[in-house]
C-alpha cells in the first residue's frame, strides 16, 4: 500500500486523513503478516496420505465408501480402451463428461470411463462431510447444471449432503454410474507415440483387507478434473503423534467419535468432553458452532483469524425460484455473470444484485480475480504502486465492516480484539457465518489466539501454546489442504500423479523448466488429447463450478471440432509451442495486476508465504509470471474464448487422424 506516495501527489502537501489511515493500516497488514511468515513455508506441513505415521495415513483413507457394494460391481477390465479418461469425479469431472456427452462425442457406454481415488461421485462434496458443512457461494449459482436437471436447492447455501446427491443427480441423469472407477488412484500416465492412445496406470482398492488391484488402462483422451483442495495436510506439530485422545482431520470427519452424522449434527459423543480444534479457516468457521454445541469445553486455537462476514442462510422460496431465479433459459449462466461481475468491480450502472450476498459486496476481491475496467497493468514500480493502492482504497471499507461487525457480535473485549482480520479480503477465502463469531459469547467457547504462531507442540495430554498445556480429550484438525499451486501449478503434480508426453517428456519437468504454458489454460505442447481444467493461465471465478464449466465447454468444443476434422479412427489433437508460447506471453502482460499478493499474510492462496519470496533471477521472475492468470477477469476471458471458438478455426491447434 503506498498510502504516503499518493498522499503527496508528487508535492509537499500535508498527506490527508484518509491516506494516513491508509498507511498505518499497511503497516499493521505487514507487521501481522511478517509474524506468520515462517521459513519452511510448504514444508511445515505433511500430507496426510504421505505421512510417516500409520496413524496420520490411516486418516486420509475414504471412511465413506461402501466396499461390499463396489466390489459387487463388474470390474473394470485390466488394459481396457476408453474414448475419454477423466480423473476426478467430483464437480468438475462430471462437467467435463456431461459437456463431452452433449456435444455428442460419447455415444457408447465405453465411451467415458471416470476415475476417482474416492468411493463414489462428490468429488469435495464426497470427503467432506463435517457437521455445519455448505457450499459458500449460493447454490443457485455454484451447483452444476440446475437448468439441465430441473433440479430446485432448498435453501440459498446447501448443505453438503444435497450437494451430495446432486452429484448422484448428475451421474444419473447422464447415466454415468456404470461409467465409474472407484476407489482407484492415478499414479501415471504416459502416450504411447505409436498407438496414439495414452497409457493409464491405476491402483484400485477394494476395501481393508483385500489386496489392490494394479490396473493398465487405455484411453484416447485424458481430461484432469482432480480438483483444487484435494489433499489434506497437518501441520509438523512436535508430538502430534502421541496425542492419547480421538484425532482426525475435517475432510474425513470420524461420527464414530463425535456422533451424530453427515444428514444429523447432534454431536452427543462430545457431550462431556473437551475437544480441541486447529484451525480457523473457512472449514473451522462452519464447524466450530455445530461442536460449541455439545462439547464440555471447546478450545479454538487460532493462528490467523478468518474474516466473518453475514450469511442469510435461508430457505428457497418457490415462488420466487418459478418467478425470478430460474425463469428463463440462460439464467444460471447469466446468474454466474451478475455475481461475478461484483467480485471484478464491473458492475453496470443500474444493474440489480441478483445474489446480494456478502460476497456482492467485496469489489476488492477483483485482487485476485482480475478487473475488465482498468486495463493491463504496467510492470513499473510507479504503475504496481498505484494499482495496489487504489485496491486496498476500495477494500478497507469492507474490511473495516467485518472488523467492526467482529467488534459489535463478540462481548468480550479481548477475544473481539483477537478475531479481527488483518489482512485485505483478497489474502484469504473470505468466510460467512451467523454463528461462527456468536459462538466466542458461549461459557464454553475458548479462543487460544497463538499471535501468528501457530501451536508450540503437542502431548499425550492436549496442545501447548506459548508454554501452557490445553488438556484436551478430543483434537480436531481443521488445517486445510495442499496448496493447488504446488510445483507452479503443474496438472500432474497438483494431481499427485506423473504425466509423460510425445518423447517421455515429463509433464513436471516442462513446467520447472519453462513455468507454465498452455493454451487458455486447459492444454500444452507435447500432451496431445490431454485436457486439464484451468487453473493457471486462464480465469478464476469464486465460484469454482463457474471455472469448471468454462473450461469443460471449451475443451468439449475444441474436441468436438477436431473430432469432426478427423476420420473417424479419432483426432490427435495438439497446441503448438508457438500457439502456447503467444498466450503465456499474453499471460506474463497480466501480470501487474497479481502484485497487490505480495502484501498478503501466509496461506495457501500464496503457497504458504513462498510465493511472497522476491527472485532477482529473471527465469524464476518470467516463470512466476507465466504461471499467473487473465488479468481481465472471467467475462472477458470468456469472450476471449468465445471469439476463439466463432472463429472456427482451432487457431494454433494441430489437429490429425490417428491412424486406423
Ligand atoms: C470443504 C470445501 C468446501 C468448498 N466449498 C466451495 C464452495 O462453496 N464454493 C466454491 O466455489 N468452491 C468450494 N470449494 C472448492 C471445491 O473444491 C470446488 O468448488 C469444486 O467442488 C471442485 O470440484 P472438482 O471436481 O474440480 O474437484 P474435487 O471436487 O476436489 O474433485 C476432484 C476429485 O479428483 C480425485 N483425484 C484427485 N487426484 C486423484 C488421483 N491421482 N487419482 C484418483 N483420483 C484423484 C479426488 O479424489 C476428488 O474426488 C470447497 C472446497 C472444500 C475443500
Ligand atoms: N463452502 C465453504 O464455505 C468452504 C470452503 N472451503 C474451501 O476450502 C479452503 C480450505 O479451507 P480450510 O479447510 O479451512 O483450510 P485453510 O487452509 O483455509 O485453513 C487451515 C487453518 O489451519 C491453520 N493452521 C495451520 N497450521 C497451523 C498451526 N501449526 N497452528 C495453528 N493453526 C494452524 C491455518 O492458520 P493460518 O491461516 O495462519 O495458516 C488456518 O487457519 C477454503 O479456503 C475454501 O476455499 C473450505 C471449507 C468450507
Amino acid at each position: 500500500m503506498t498510502g504516503s506516495t499518493e498522499a503527496t501527489n508528487g508535492n509537499s502537501a500535508a498527506p490527508s486523513e484518509e491516506n494516513l489511515k491508509l498507511f498505518e493500516l499497511s503497516h499493521k497488514y505487514s507487521t501481522e503478516a511478517a509474524k506468520r511468515l515462517r521459513a519452511d513455508g510448504l514444508g511445515q506441513f505433511v500430507r496426510l496420505k504421505e505421512a510417516g505415521s500409520e496413524r496420520f495415513r490411516s486418516l486420509a483413507e475414504d471412511p465413506w465408501a461402501d466396499h461390499a457394494a463396489l466390489n459387487a460391481k463388474e470390474p473394470v477390465k485390466d488394459g481396457a480402451k476408453h474414448k475419454f479418461l477423466i480423473l476426478g469425479a467430483g464437480y468438475g469431472g462430471l462437467l467435463f463428461a456431461v459437456r463431452l456427452l452433449e456435444a455428442g462425442l460419447a455415444s457408447g457406454s465405453d465411451d467415458i470411463l471416470l476415475v476417482d481415488a474416492a468411493g463414489g461421485f462428490g468429488g469435495t462434496w464426497w470427503w467432506n462431510r463435517y457437521p455445519g458443512l455448505h457450499c459458500d457461494i449460493e447454490s443457485y449459482t455454484y451447483m452444476p447444471l440446475l437448468e439441465e436437471t430441473g433440479y430446485m436447492p432448498k435453501s440459498k447455501y446447501a448443505p453438503g449432503p444435497e450437494l451430495l446427491e446432486h452429484a448422484e443427480r448428475i451421474a444419473s441423469q447422464w447415466k454415468l454410474q456404470d461409467r465409474a472407477l472407484f476407489r482407484a488412484n492415478v499414479k501415471r500416465t504416459s502416450w504411447d507415440d505409436g498407438a496414439q492412445l495414452w497409457n493409464v496406470e491405476l491402483a484400485e482398492g477394494r476395501g481393508p483387507g483385500e489386496p489392490r488391484r494394479e490396473l493398465k488402462l487405455r484411453a484416447q483422451y485424458v481430461l484432469i478434473a482432480s480438483g483444487i483442495l484435494t489433499n489434506p495436510h497437518i501441520p509438523k506439530i512436535l508430538g502430534l503423534e502421541t496425542f492419547a485422545g480421538p484425532l482426525f482431520h475435517t475432510a474425513r470427519w470420524d461420527y464414530k467419535v463425535t456422533g451424530g452424522s453427515p444428514e444429523d449434527a447432534t454431536l452427543t459423543g462430545l457431550e462431556g468432553k473437551r475437544v480441541g480444534i486447529l484451525g480457523t479457516g473457512a472449514t473451522a468457521i462452519q464447524v466450530v458452532p455445530k461442536v460449541a454445541k455439545y462439547a464440555k469445553e471447546l478450545f479454538v486455537f487460532q493462528r490467523t483469524p478468518s474474516a466473518v462476514s453475514w450469511r442469510g442462510q435461508r430457505p428457497t422460496d418457490s415462488e420466487e425460484w418459478k418467478s425470478k431465479i430460474a425463469n428463463k433459459k440462460g439464467w444460471q449462466r447469466e446468474r454466474m455473470l451478475n455475481l461475478d461481475s461484483y467480485l471484478t468491480d464491473a458492475v453496470e450502472e443500474g444493474q440489480e444484485d441478483l445474489v446480494a450476498d456478502g460476497w456482492t459486496e467485496m469489489p476488492a476481491f477483483s485482487a485476485v480475480l482480475g478487473s475488465p475496467r482498468y486495463g493491463i497493468v504496467e510492470p513499473t514500480p510507479e504503475k504496481i504502486a498505484q494499482h495496489v493502492a487504489r485496491l486496498h482504497k476500495l477494500d478497507v471499507p469492507h474490511s473495516e465492516q467485518v472488523r467492526a461487525r467482529t467488534e459489535s457480535i463478540v462481548k468480550d473485549r479481548e477475544t473481539a480484539e483477537k478475531l479481527k482480520a488483518w489482512y485485505p479480503t483478497w489474502c484469504k477465502r473470505p468466510t460467512f457465518s451467523d454463528e461462527y463469531l456468536q459462538a466466542f459469547n458461549l461459557p464454553n467457547v475458548h479462543l487460544v489466539d497463538t499471535d501468528g504462531k501457530g501451536v508450540d507442540s503437542a502431548t499425550s495430554a492436549g496442545l501447548v501454546v506459548a508454554g501452557k498445556e490445553y488438556p484436551l480429550d478430543v483434537l480436531i484438525l481443521s488445517t486445510g489442504y495442499v496448496t493447488p499451486a504446488i510445483g507452479g501449478g503443474s496438472p500432474a503434480v497438483r494431481t499427485g500423479i506423473s504425466i509423460y508426453g510425445r518423447g517421455g517428456q515429463s509433464l513436471d519437468d516442462k513446467w520447472q523448466n519453462q513455468g507454465a504454458a498452455t493454451l487458455h489454460g486447459v492444454c500444452t505442447n507435447g500432451f496431445p488429447n490431454l485436457f486439464f481444467a484451468p487453473l493457471s493461465q486462464s480465469a478464476q471465478a469464486a465460484n469454482n463450478v463457474f471455472t469448471l464449466d468454462i473450461g469443460a465447454e471449451h475443451i468439449a468444443h475444441i474436441i468436438a471440432q477436431a473430432e469432426a476434422r478427423a476420420e473417424p479412427s479419432g483426432a490427435v489433437i495438439e497446441v503448438s509451442s508457438e500457439a502456447e508460447e503467444g498466450w503465456s506471453l499474453q499471460i506474463m502482460q497480466h501480470a501487474g495486476w497479481f502484485a497487490s499478493v505480495m502484501g498478503c499474510t501466509p496461506g495457501y492462496i500464496t503457497s504458504e508465504g513462498e510465493a511472497l519470496r522476491q527472485s532477482q533471477d529473471p527465469m524464476e521472475m518470467a516463470k512466476k509470471a507465466r504461471s499467473g492468470n487473465w488479468s481481465k477477469g472471467m467475462a472477458a476471458f470468456l469472450k476471449v474464448l468465445q471469439d476463439y471458438r466463432a472463429d472456427g478455426s482451432l487457431r494454433g491447434i494441430e489437429v490429425t487422424s490417428r491412424a486406423a
